[in-house]
């Protein structure tokens, strides 16, 4: 299948003892936002690298665009945004604007954000919580590939930020492909198209809210509202 980031029968264990992801299957279209829950430690993070390339899985089938790889990074259609923060944080956002990007276009584009245009002489420890995380996504969303990998791009920031990200998701949902894993699921709920959950070492299908109930969150979550 073209224009599909798929994966399939992801092995992996940190130790022999524990096999922590069983045959993880999971895809993502151009077009779609994928929203990957699961409980503490079920492996979110840990599936992420593994697709990424950072991460070596005892057994992975990876398809980018029709053509399979090991590492998805050597294609360059993913990029991942870790759970920690990337950026140099004594450096300024134009100058690290200016690193990413060769083309100037890009780069006006980019510091011509109205949320970064108003930040761009400030340094990244300067920066609020949001501020910052928001500028990582920009970076990536503006990179050549065509999939991103989210590791909890709303954790721990500010309402305001929650806001201009989702928005940034969901203006770049026509060209893009996301998987988004966050603690925080009615952020992932409201821009995703698709819910998976990671579950005992493999991937669910969740069909809708009744089915999150089911599994994830507790009963009454949407219904008593
Ligand atoms: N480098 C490591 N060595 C050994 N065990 C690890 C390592 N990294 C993670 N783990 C363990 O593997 C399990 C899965 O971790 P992972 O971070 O992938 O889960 P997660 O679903 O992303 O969790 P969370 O939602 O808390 O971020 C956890 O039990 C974690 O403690």
């Amino acid at each position: 299948m073209e224009n599909e980031l798929y994966v399939d029968s992801i092995q992996f264990s940190y130790n022999d003892r524990f096999q922590l992801l069983t045959g993880v299957y999971l895809s993502c279209k151009i077009g779609e936002v994928i929203g990957l829950l699961g409980r503490n430690g079920t492996g979110k993070s840990t599936l992420m690298k593994i697709i990424f390339g950072s991460l070596k899985p005892k057994y992975a089938f990876i398809k980018i665009n029709g053509k399979s790889t090991k590492q998805a990074f050597t294609t360059r259609e993913v990029v991942y945004l870790p759970q920690a923060s990337y950026l140099p944080t004594a450096e300024r956002v134009s100058t690290i604007v200016e690193a990413m990007f060769s083309d100037k276009e890009k780069r006006t584009l980019v510091l011509n954000d109205k949320r970064i245009n108003m930040l761009k002489d400030q340094k990244v420890y300067e920066l609020s919580g949001g501020e910052r995380r928001y500028l990582e996504i920009l970076l990536l969303i503006h990179q050549k590939a065509s999939y991103l990998l989210l590791d909890e791009p709303f954790s721990e920031i500010e309402p305001l930020y929650v806001e201009a990200i989702q928005e940034l998701i969901l203006s770049h949902k026509s060209d893009k492909g996301f998987i988004i894993s966050d603690h925080d699921y009615q952020n992932v709920l409201e821009v995703s198209t698709r819910i998976t959950l990671l579950k005992d070492g493999g991937c669910l299908e969740i069909k809708d809210k009744k089915e999150l109930e089911l599994f994830y969150v507790p009963e009454g979550t949407f219904s008593s509202k």
